[in-house]
């Protein structure tokens, strides 16, 4: 049995998980099994997703480039044998991963014959990207483009025409050989992310792993009453210092009913969540940020502060 495979690539927060979601949900007859990565000790992703379908794997605490490389070949066996086996795989790699490293990974000569990595596509978040022009030079970020066989822009919905054609000159700047899409809410047809047509041969990445800044991350958790007006007051601070945040929380101003939080950089969202936080918890967040930038126990103070008792 060969089950190709489709990477998805991007920095923290680009979309990646929104489009899985979408792919999960709207498969069209495919059967596609999903693995995770996510970054903290916390399968935030691998939990939502998993409301959609029962075929998503976590790989979670580590980075399937480095330290979980060994779970991810072992991981890839395992799901090719599941019968009945699925029609694709979905790697959705997490946002400081380098894709040049997991590619090489994945082009171990066993687990090739049996899962060929067929397409990788990197997403692109073009708010952040106009918000931060120097994602431009950013190591991680251009691997993240580089290893990409065709570009996605993302959220299209938050910005105008002009400004959306102003990131895909930078986006063509860096794959000027390639297709770049854009997207809105995850929403692809999948034919397109299976397309034969927009796939390079796949070669082993030439360069050198990204060596990126180290990132670190804290998981924080609550089993107190928690109050949503000092949530808001609070929150502010922490996505300030923060590169990413997304969690699961109860609040006592809307009871049974679990709100997902998500920042990226300084633009958070609250929206209605498909599953409470874990184990009676009421709330369960992970935040990311540069190592150094972000303290566990400055962390714990702040949000301490949105406990009622
Ligand atoms: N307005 C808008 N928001 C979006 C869109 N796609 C994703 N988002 C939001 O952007 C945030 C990050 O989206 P995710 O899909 O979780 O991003 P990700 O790449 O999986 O994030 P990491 O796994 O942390 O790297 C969430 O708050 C999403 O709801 C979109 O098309 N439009």
């Amino acid at each position: 049995m060969i089950v190709p495979v489709l990477l998805v690539a991007g920095a923290l927060g680009a979309g990646k998980t929104t489009l899985l979601n979408h792919l999960l949900a709207n498969p069209d007859g495919r059967r596609i099994a999903a693995v995770v990565n996510d970054f903290g000790a916390v399968d935030i992703d691998a939990q939502l997703l998993g409301t959609v379908t029962e075929e998503v794997i976590s790989l979670k605490n580590g980075c399937i480039c480095c330290s979980l490389q060994g779970d991810l070949l072992r991981t890839l066996s395992a799901v090719i044998k599941r019968d009945p086996a699925p029609d694709a795989i979905v790697i959705e790699t997490s946002g400081i991963s380098d894709p040049a490293e997991i590619i090489r990974n994945l082009m171990d000569p066993v687990i090739f014959k049996v899962a060929p990595l067929e397409t990788v596509v990197t997403l692109v978040d073009p708010q952040r990207l106009r918000d931060a022009p120097e994602l431009e030079q950013d190591a991680l970020w251009r691997s993240q483009l580089r290893a990409a066989d065709f570009a996605l822009l993302t959220k299209t919905d938050l910005l105008d025409r002009v400004a959306l054609d102003e990131v895909r000159a930078v986006v063509g700047r860096h794959k000027p050989q390639s297709a770049i899409f854009e997207v809105a809410h995850g929403i692809v047809p999948p034919d397109l992310l299976f397309s034969r047509e927009l796939r390079a041969p796949r070669a082993m990445p030439r360069q050198m792993p990204v060596m990126s800044e180290p990132f670190a991350t804290v998981t924080w958790t609550s089993r107190a009453p928690l109050s949503l007006a000092r949530f808001q007051q609070v929150i502010g601070q922490l996505a300030a210092r923060t590169l990413r945040i997304k969690g699961l929380l109860l609040f006592t101003e809307h009871p049974g009913k679990p709100i997902l939080f998500q920042s990226v950089a300084t633009r958070g969202t609250l929206a209605p969540a498909p599953l409470p936080p874990a184990d009676g918890l009421t709330a369960q967040l992970v935040l990311i940020g540069r190592e150094g930038e972000i303290a566990a126990d400055q962390i714990d103070a702040v949000m301490r502060g949105i406990e009622m008792s």
